[in-house]
């Protein structure tokens, strides 16, 4: 029995380590930036569990009807469970225990059976060559000791029979139940022992658990990143945490019959390759009266508040007949307009994703667009990006050419970027691309996604209760935000010219030490790393440059004639 659980838990848990390799790269490092974290299948299935009760009280209580007020979706407040979402690894920023996080919940069950993301990097960087395995490793380890310090002393000598060289060494009482003291060892090692030494520990009963903590001098590799459109099919990872299935304050949450519809719309999502149409969907009359609803509501308010940019664009996609109250615009119809006019395309997104995977499809002016409709429920706002927030929100900007260059250059910035450069690019895009105001003679109009989408924070923020800033990315994009009721602060831009420059100046300043450049007949992104390649541009630039010269000689010479 014992052992079909081992057997069972093995199962789950390989499907946990492969996740990331079967995407194309070989850690969390690629996609996650703070609570953008993969969630186990395990942690997914606790919380599922303790919100099937939740649903089910809500359903037994019309718990439903307490979400809506006034057809806008209130939340309410601190009643979700406090299930973490994502592995929160521990971590040891400063180096010391008494800093470090203590709470790896998340790791307790499965620690004895695979191999922690931090442990697969290391397996991956040993594995590349045997001067690569027999090469040193600093690295940090915590250990739970669950009968006191005399634990100290096989941890040591474990160390030692690894010929490993012990540099620090702190502990403190645990936290955790059923441990005394934690301790963080650093220690200098061959990788190859390094991971013999965490295997050895882990057998012992002296430890509830054994954890590599740092990664950041294990590889030192540039993210991973893709470098062609169809690479983009690697770039879907989710972020679950507003799912209706997972989400006590989505509209959604207790309706059974809109998370099964919600789940068919993203399975569209998944089964998406690069190069296929987008697929249709059959809304039902109840989805695009919801659309109607709101299409209707954004003509009324547009005229006053929305920038002229959009103004043009929404008014192009009604002549379309793309934009028309009746019935919500196909994707695949969406994106050859945009095509035409920006270059910019889209793909169906299942959801949420995760902003290094959402920035990195910009790159390539490829926008990712959910499809599914938002609850009838609160059409005025919803936690999570919907085909009416796309829609109403994006799309028409993405087709006027200077912001459509604006998106796509926060895309290229996000290449290869650090976690902690996505974390500010995505607070740029943000505090602009979802939730900018700007300026259009002295008055101020709204430009973002989420705000043309949602009239319910478009009226906030247009009323004189937040807090307005001028937009200035080095402060904004280290601005905290919360994305689960109204923003407290917006950002004002002066123009998205105006925006664009000093956008381009504060990216030049980031750490990525090359450059990159879209080739769009390739539909390639290019890493300017050799002094050929460039050559090859500034040949390329100069015809350029000749062409234009000959457009202007001859638009002079016949201006004389
Ligand atoms: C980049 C930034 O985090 C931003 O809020 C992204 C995140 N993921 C997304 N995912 C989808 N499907 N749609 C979006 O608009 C966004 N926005
Ligand atoms: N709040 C937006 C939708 C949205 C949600 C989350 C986001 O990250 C972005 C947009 C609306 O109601 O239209
Ligand atoms: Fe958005």
């Amino acid at each position: 029995m014992a052992v079909a659980a081992a057997q069972k838990n093995r199962e789950m848990f390989a499907i946990k380590k492969s996740y990331s390799i079967e995407n194309g790269y070989p850690s969390r490092r690629r996609s996650l930036v703070d609570d953008a974290r993969f969630e186990t299948l395990v942690v997914k299935q606790t919380k599922q569990s303790v919100l099937e009760e939740a649903r089910a009280r809500a359903n037994d209580s019309g718990l439903e009807s307490d979400f809506i007020q006034d057809g806008v979706h209130i939340g309410n407040g601190d009643n979700s469970p406090t299930v973490e979402d994502g592995t929160q690894q521990d971590e040891t920023k400063n180096g010391h225990l008494a800093d470090a996080d203590i709470g790896d919940d998340d790791a307790k069950g499965d620690e004895d059976y695979t191999l922690t993301e931090e442990e697969v990097i290391l397996q991956n960087a040993a594995s590349e060559s045997s001067e690569a395995e027999q090469a040193l490793q600093q690295a940090a380890l915590l250990l739970h000791m669950r009968d006191g310090m005399g634990s100290l002393a096989r941890i040591l000598k474990t160390i030692d029979n690894y010929k490993g060289c012990v540099q620090h060494l702190e502990t403190r009482p645990s936290q955790v139940t059923g441990v005394q003291f934690d301790a963080l060892v650093k220690v200098s090692m061959t990788r190859i022992n390094l991971i013999q030494l965490i295997r050895s520990l882990r057998q012992s009963t002296a430890f509830a658990g054994v954890n590599l903590l740092t990664e950041n001098n294990i590889s030192s590799k540039t993210p991973w990143f893709p470098r062609h459109a169809s690479d983009l099919d690697n770039c879907n990872h989710l972020m679950t945490k507003y799912e209706p299935e997972l989400d006590m304050n989505h509209p959604g949450f207790a309706d059974k019959d809109y998370r099964e519809r919600r789940k068919q719309i993203a399975e569209i999502a998944f089964a998406y390759k690069y190069g296929d149409p987008i697929p249709s969907i059959a809304y039902t009359e109840i989805e695009n009266g919801t659309w109607q609803r709101v299409f209707n509501t954004v003509l009324d308010l547009m005229p006053k508040h929305a920038c002229r940019e959009y103004k043009a664009a929404f008014e192009k996609l009604q002549a379309a007949d793309i934009f028309v109250p009746h019935r919500i615009p196909q994707l695949e119809d969406v994106s050859s307009f945009l095509r035409k006019h920006t270059g910019f395309t889209l793909r169906p997104a299942a959801g949420l994703l995760t902003a290094r995977d959402f920035l990195a499809s910009l790159a390539f002016r490829v926008f990712q667009s959910t499809q599914y409709v938002r609850h009838n429920n609160s059409p005025f706002h919803t936690p999570e990006p919907d085909c009416i927030h796309e829609l109403l929100g994006h799309i028409p900007l993405l087709a006027d050419p200077s912001f459509a260059q604006f998106s796509q250059e926060i895309g290229l910035a996000s290449l290869g970027a650090s976690d902690s450069e996505i974390e500010k690019l995505s607070t740029v895009y943000w505090f602009t691309v979802e939730f900018g105001l700007c300026k259009e003679n002295q008055q101020l109009k709204a430009y973002g996604a989420a705000l043309l989408s949602s009239i319910g924070e478009l009226l906030h923020a247009l009323s004189d209760k937040p807090e307005l800033r001028p937009f200035e990315p080095a402060s904004t994009s280290v601005q905290p935000y919360q994305d689960q009721e109204y923003q407290p602060i917006y950002y004002v831009a002066e123009t998205f010219e105006d925006a664009k420059d000093k956008f381009r100046r504060w990216v030049s300043t980031m750490s990525r030490p090359f450059e990159v450049r879209f080739n769009p007949h390739t539909e390639r992104v290019e890493v300017l790393d050799s002094v050929d390649k460039l050559e090859t541009l500034i040949w390329q630039l100069n015809t350029e440059t000749l062409h234009l010269t000959n457009a202007v000689k001859k638009l002079k010479g016949s201006h004389f004639e």
